[in-house]
């Protein structure tokens, strides 16, 4: 099973934007952390592999063949959640799942047991009756989830199915997707590194529409072992501190401060130590100059 994107490139008419710039990414089997800023391109890229939107260049393959040539084919391999949810507030969670069986052409028989093996995956067995415009944003998410499962999807696109979720429900969510990700493709689009920091098998970074990175989370953070310190200053010098260098976390205690940041060798700073890198730190050191460092107050 593979997915093949090759050199896939997106201009917007509208406002000239280069979304997707030259991009290439081979996927098999597992969990890939799709990760970058907004506007980075992540949806655009989604949308094209979906045959929502079509590239100025470039082509997706599937096992090796074109998926435009696959049709209806590639179709029914994919799963897709997209961001922009459009819910039927007065549809119970089974009536829309039955509706998006009838949409994806799913026989009624199969639709039956799907719908209710789904439901329990997802913890929704009790609420099945109850109105969408009465579910909790997690809840939400979760029959969204479950209507990209209906096919059983060979390829799970996910655009960004934690957002607006609390921490527990975002567990929740990124455990499950672990789960069922052993025999499929999961593109889990994010911005929050949490969420994909322990589950996925690569992380793939996107900026401006090109891919920076594509690799093992461990093998990323080994290749960044010297890349994070901490230093313990004053509160009063960490505002300067922080106008001039890349900083992941404060933590104050009754002595001062300890600041996280990113090493820049040729500017060492006395007395700090290496950290053991995260994710959230290689997030900063390829995309500070999106990111706000600056504008807080410390003093
Ligand atoms: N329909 C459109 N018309 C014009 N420009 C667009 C359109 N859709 C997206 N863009 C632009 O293309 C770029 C990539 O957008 P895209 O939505 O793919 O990014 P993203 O990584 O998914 O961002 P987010 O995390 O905010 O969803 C952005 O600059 C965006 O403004």
């Amino acid at each position: 099973m593979e997915l093949s994107i090759q050199s896939v490139t997106k201009t917007y008419k509208r406002g000239q934007t280069r979304a997707l710039d030259d991009f290439s990414a081979v996927l098999t089997p597992g969990v890939y952390g799709f990760l970058g800023p907004n506007g980075a391109g992540k949806s655009t890229l989604m949308n094209i592999i979906t045959g929502n939107l079509r590239p100025d260049s470039g082509s997706i393959l599937w096992d090796g063949t074109d998926t435009r040539k696959m049709g209806a084919n590639f179709r029914d391999l994919i799963g897709y959640m997209p961001q922009q949810q459009g819910l039927y507030d007065d549809f119970t969670a089974k009536r829309f799942l039955w509706y998006m069986a009838a949409l994806k052409k799913i026989p009624r028989r199969q639709a039956a047991q799907r719908i209710t093996e789904l439901l329990s995956m997802v913890g929704l067995t009790d609420d099945a009756s109850k109105k969408l415009g009465a579910y909790s944003g997690g809840m939400k998410q979760r029959i969204l989830i479950a209507q990209a499962l209906l096919n059983d999807p060979s390829l799970l696109i996910l655009d960004e199915p934690t957002a607006g979720l609390d921490p527990k429900e975002r567990i929740r969510i990124r455990n499950f997707i672990s789960k069922i990700a052993q025999d499929k493709i999961v593109l889990f689009a994010t911005h929050v590194v949490s969420d994909v920091e322990y589950i996925a098998k690569e992380i793939i970074l996107i900026k401006r529409g090109k891919l920076l990175l594509k690799e093992e989370p461990a093998q990323i953070l080994r290749r960044m072992e010297t890349l994070v310190c901490e230093v313990h200053l004053p509160k009063e010098d960490v505002s300067d501190f922080v106008k001039t260098h890349k900083v992941s976390n404060i933590f104050g205690d009754k002595d001062g401060m300890t600041v996280r940041f990113l090493n820049d060798p040729s500017c060492p700073v006395s007395d700090a130590i290496f950290a053991k890198p995260m994710l959230e730190d290689v997030y900063l050191s390829y995309f500070s100059d999106e990111t706000q460092t600056d504008g807080f107050s410390f003093s």
